[in-house]
């Protein structure tokens, strides 16, 4: 519910069984009260003097001066004050005395009076009353008597002054807080979109550096579209590191990265400037090659490839698939793709199979992408450090070609 919808006694929580029970935390009793409406009459002859003893002496210290500001307002604050004075005579502590004084509080902390000059206020007040009740009753057991009920309820009125002061200060508190909050997810969710915009823009995925694929399918067509302009052929290899499931499942997925980084960095020491290189997802990367066959590309890349990531690696091994299009028909940059991965798929799982001694019908039909043996596919092994010696599965027939 919102604060304006809600009386100053709901937010206080305070109720009438509440008031009572203030009044008798300060021992306030119906003699407390005989005791000031019998002083009602002396305080009312003399409420002016009260008065403007009062801000005659409030004035006099410059902080109290600059926060009153001008003569209207002290004019205002006279007329409040007046009423202030007589209310403490009234005999009447009820529910309207009590949000009058709850008021008091509200306007101290809004013009921001510190509750060190709001006590000293009151006691300058009190000093005052006690002076008057000096100078009109001789009575000493009377004098005692208001004496001590106008303390008393002045420290009633006092606690709730300061109750809405803090309830006003735990008010700004939560609500700065809240804006915080605010503040902070909206930063959180601009950051989020602001991030994913990035990456979306971002050519080059960010752990290898090598292309985004988000951009392969662009990358891809444009190529094709220039082969088929100039009737070359154009390549694609798909690349997939072996078991790299079981490599960071047992060496954790930092060596696993570093493995990835490995691979990246041989693709990209292997390749033709005019090559695109991308990390297809996970251990998969994929090669465009413009004016360049399936057997070149075998030959040359995979030969360079063979070479430079064995500089790099110890006992993994990756499985590739080739194929190339044009230059008369050409397929369009997803069938190119979906073609090498096929093509890498087979011949994984029959280099599997072999490897297990029970090479399939299914491998012997993909015979052209088989391994010359069995101990050229390179089986992964526990306990891979870093520095990892590659093995890539070759097909047969590997023919050195010219670029
Ligand atoms: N370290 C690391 N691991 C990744 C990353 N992206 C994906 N992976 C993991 O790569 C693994 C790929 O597993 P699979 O697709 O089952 O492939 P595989 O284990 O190589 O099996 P085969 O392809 O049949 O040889 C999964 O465990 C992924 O969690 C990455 O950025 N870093």
């Amino acid at each position: 519910m919102l604060q304006t919808e809600q009386t100053l006694f709901e937010q206080m929580r305070i109720t009438e069984l509440e008031i009572d029970f203030r009044k008798s935390l300060f021992s306030f009793t119906l003699a407390d009260v005989r005791a000031l409406q019998s002083f009602k009459p002396v305080i009312e002859e003399n409420i002016d003097k009260i008065v403007d003893d009062f801000y005659g002496l409030q004035t006099s210290v410059s902080e109290i001066a600059l926060l009153i500001g001008d003569s209207d307002t002290l004019a205002r604050l006279r007329t409040a004050q007046r009423r202030y004075v007589l209310d403490l005579f009234n005999g009447v502590y009820d529910l309207e005395y009590v949000n009058n004084r709850l008021r008091i509080g509200l306007v101290h902390k809004r013009i921001g009076v510190e509750p060190k000059l709001y006590l000293s206020a009151v006691h300058t007040l009190k000093e005052l009353i006690y002076a008057e009740i000096n100078n009109s009753v001789a009575d000493d057991l009377q004098n005692e008597r208001i004496r001590v009920a106008i303390d008393k309820l002045v420290l009633f009125d006092v606690t709730l002054v300061f109750d809405t002061y803090i309830r006003s200060l735990v008010s700004e508190i939560e609500n700065a807080k809240d804006k915080a909050e605010r503040y902070a997810q909206s930063m959180e969710s601009k950051v989020k979109e602001r991030t994913q915009q990035l990456e979306e823009l971002s050519q080059t995925d960010p752990l290898t550096g090598l292309l985004n694929v988000r951009h392969l399918q662009e990358i891809g067509t444009r190529i094709l579209r220039a082969a088929q302009r100039r009737a070359e052929p154009v390549s694609v290899i798909y690349l997939d590191v072996d078991d790299f499931k079981s490599f960071n499942d047992t060496q954790g997925h930092r060596s696993g990265d570093e493995v990835l980084c490995a691979v990246a960095q041989a693709i990209k020491e292997s390749t033709r400037v005019e090559d695109h290189s991308f990390r297809y997802g996970g251990d998969e990367f994929c090669i465009i090659m413009p004016n360049c066959r399936e057997d070149q590309a075998r030959d040359n890349f995979i030969e360079r490839f063979n070479q430079n990531i064995k500089l790099h690696l110890n006992n993994i091994s990756l499985s590739y698939g080739i194929v190339d299009t044009g230059p008369y028909d050409y397929d369009d940059a997803n069938t190119l793709i979906h073609k090498a991965d096929q093509k890498m798929y087979s011949y994984k799982r029959a280099a599997k199979l072999q490897q297990q001694g029970t090479v399939s019908m299914a491998a012997n039909d993909i015979k052209s992408d088989m391994p010359q043996s069995a101990s050229q596919v390179g089986t992964p092994q526990a306990a891979i450090t870093p520095t990892i010696v590659h093995s890539i599965q070759q097909p047969q027939g590997i023919n050195k070609v010219a670029e």
